[in-house]
């Protein structure tokens, strides 16, 4: 059965003022993933409601909005947290050549414990029942949608000051019995989020020599695959 159409028409679409568009770029290209720059500070419930809002507002397949947030603040949860990344980050290093091992031991990949909010993005693939608009032929898009969301935040979250960083370094199920999180709903993201007062001008990733941004002409095809 359909739901009931909400009400709204065409609204001009005209571009948007020049100072409008810096702050737009702004935004894109001064965002961060922050891992140490997490001021203790907690965040007002008012931006966070900001950045929940700008995250529901991000595109999905078939309008499903499949995410979840579960808002993590207190010590002893993001302490478990911090333990299964450690854990993981252990696995990970050693799944990495002899050369690259100490490098990346030497890296700092999240701010669980210093960062004052963390947020858990889930994805429930039942959100819209079985057969979603746009998700026939392609069952990751739900997941995808997901991640738009969470791009949405971090992009929100640049424009108020706060900081986020993604970590992904979990066996998926730390997370999930950490927050009961049912099996059938997929964890999409752990964020750190905190005001900072510095960010690293390029990704620290490339500043600490671990990988620099590729040239985006390399990535442009005309046409056809790898075309240029
Ligand atoms: C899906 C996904 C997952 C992760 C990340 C990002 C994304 C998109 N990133 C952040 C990543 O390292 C960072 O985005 C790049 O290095 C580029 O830097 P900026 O985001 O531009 O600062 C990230 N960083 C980190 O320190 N620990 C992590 O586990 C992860 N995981």
């Amino acid at each position: 059965m359909p739901d009931q159409p909400c009400s709204g028409g065409l609204a001009p679409a005209a571009p948007f003022t020049a100072d409008e568009r810096v702050a737009v770029y702004k935004a894109i290209q001064t965002r961060r993933d922050v891992r140490d720059q997490f001021l203790p500070d907690p965040l007002p419930d008012d931006v966070v409601a900001r950045l929940l809002e700008a995250a529901h507002a991000a595109p999905s397949v078939g309008f499903m909005q499949p995410w979840s947030f579960i808002l993590v603040r207190d010590a002893q949860v993001k302490e478990r947290a911090w333990d299964a990344f450690a854990r993981a980050n252990d696995e990970a290093a050693a799944m990495f050549p002899d050369a690259q091992q100490e490098r990346y031991r030497s890296l700092k990949l999240e701010g669980i414990r210093k960062a004052p909010l963390s947020l858990c993005v889930t994805c429930d693939p039942d959100r819209a029942g079985p057969v979603v608009l746009g998700r026939t032929h392609n069952p990751r898009m739900d997941a995808f949608s997901t991640v738009c969301a969470v791009q949405n935040l971090w992009l929100a979250a640049r424009a108020e000051g706060v900081g986020v960083g993604w970590v992904s370094i979990f066996r998926d199920a730390d997370v999930r019995d950490l927050l009961g999180i049912p099996e059938r709903i997929e964890i999409i993201a752990w964020l750190c989020l905190g005001y900072v007062d510095a960010l690293y001008e390029e990704p620290e990733l490339a500043v600490k020599g671990w990988r620099l941004r590729l040239p985006l002409d390399e990535l442009v095809f005309r046409d056809r695959w790898g075309t240029r």
